[in-house]
């Protein structure tokens, strides 16, 4: 069996990952092994991307690239399910782990001698559209960072960051699709406050943060610009910006990115 992607926790991240880069030839499907103890995820990645899948997680590392897609806090029975393993391994294994606080040293610690970067993905990355923050390890050469981006860039854009940064990059791009996803909710709810029918005030709320964030990425404009731009002098947008500033909208979203970097920061002690 020649395994050249190794995936230990096949759950929604995982999978998101492993979708697209099957999907656009980055891995043959028969090149991949998937390992998770549920059997109902097991059956269902085979079936649906036609990978190997299996309940032995050292039988993954057998590959050249592993990643490690499992929940922060089980890390430390992955890591003593692999034990060893390394002692007498002679070409290396890079490992790239998308847990959430898990810091380097802890990950190098479990992987010695081997190349390690974390790696902090989005959900959006299911579409293509997400974003990774990465951080090299100890051990990491150029030419395994080029993998990594490979990797990544399969499922939206790559930024470089210091390890340091990891834990921000967490609470805003990590734990934002959630954000964003409690704003087009809230926006709908408002709508249908307003007596619009539920499904006309969702595709409007949709498609409003969409079109927004396209508006502001393709044309470099400054978020205070664009609301500036939407604001007429005694108008309706300022009347809902007012209300907005009112109930602390700024400092809310402020403190979840502050309180998701907290829980980063805790998982990882
Ligand atoms: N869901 C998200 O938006 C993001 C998640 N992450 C990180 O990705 C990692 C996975 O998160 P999710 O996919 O959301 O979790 P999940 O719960 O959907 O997936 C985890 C998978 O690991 C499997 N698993 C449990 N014990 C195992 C073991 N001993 N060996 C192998 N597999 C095992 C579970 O059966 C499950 O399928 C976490 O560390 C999280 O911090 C990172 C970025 C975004
Ligand atoms: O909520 C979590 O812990 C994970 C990490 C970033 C997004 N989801």
């Amino acid at each position: 069996m020649s395994i050249k992607l190794g995936m230990i926790g096949g759950g929604v991240m995982g999978e998101a990952l492993l979708s697209r880069l099957v999907d656009r030839g980055i891995y043959a499907p028969q090149d991949v092994l998937v390992s998770d103890p549920q059997a109902v995820r097991r059956e269902f990645l085979e079936q649906a991307y036609g990978v190997q899948v299996t309940t032995d997680n050292r039988a993954t590392a057998e590959a050249d690239v592993l990643l490690l897609a499992i929940k922060p806090q089980i890390f430390n029975a992955v890591a003593t399910s692999l034990s060893g393993l390394f002692d007498a391994r002679s070409s290396s294994l890079l490992v790239l782990s998308i847990l959430a606080g898990t810091p380097l040293n802890k990950l190098e610690a479990a992987f010695p001698q081997q190349p390690v970067i974390r790696a902090m993905p989005n959900t959006p990355a299911t579409v293509g559209e997400g974003i990774t923050a990465i951080a090299p390890g100890t051990h990491t050469l150029p030419h395994h960072l080029a993998r990594a981006r490979q990797i990544f860039e399969a499922v939206g854009e790559v930024v470089e960051v210091p390890e340091s940064a990891m834990d921000a990059v967490t609470g805003l791009s990590g734990s934002g699709p959630g954000y964003v996803a409690l704003l087009v909710e809230a926006l709908a709810d408002g709508g249908v406050a307003a007596g619009l029918p539920r499904a006309i005030a969702l595709k409007l709320a949709l498609q409003t943060v969409k079109g927004t964030a396209q508006l502001l990425q393709e044309s470099g404009t400054h978020p205070g610009e664009l609301k500036d731009q939407v604001t007429s002098p005694g108008g309706t947008t300022i009347a809902g910006i007012a209300a907005l500033e009112r109930a602390g909208f700024r400092s809310a979203l402020i403190d979840a990115v502050l309180a998701a970097h907290q829980r980063s920061q805790d998982l990882g002690r």
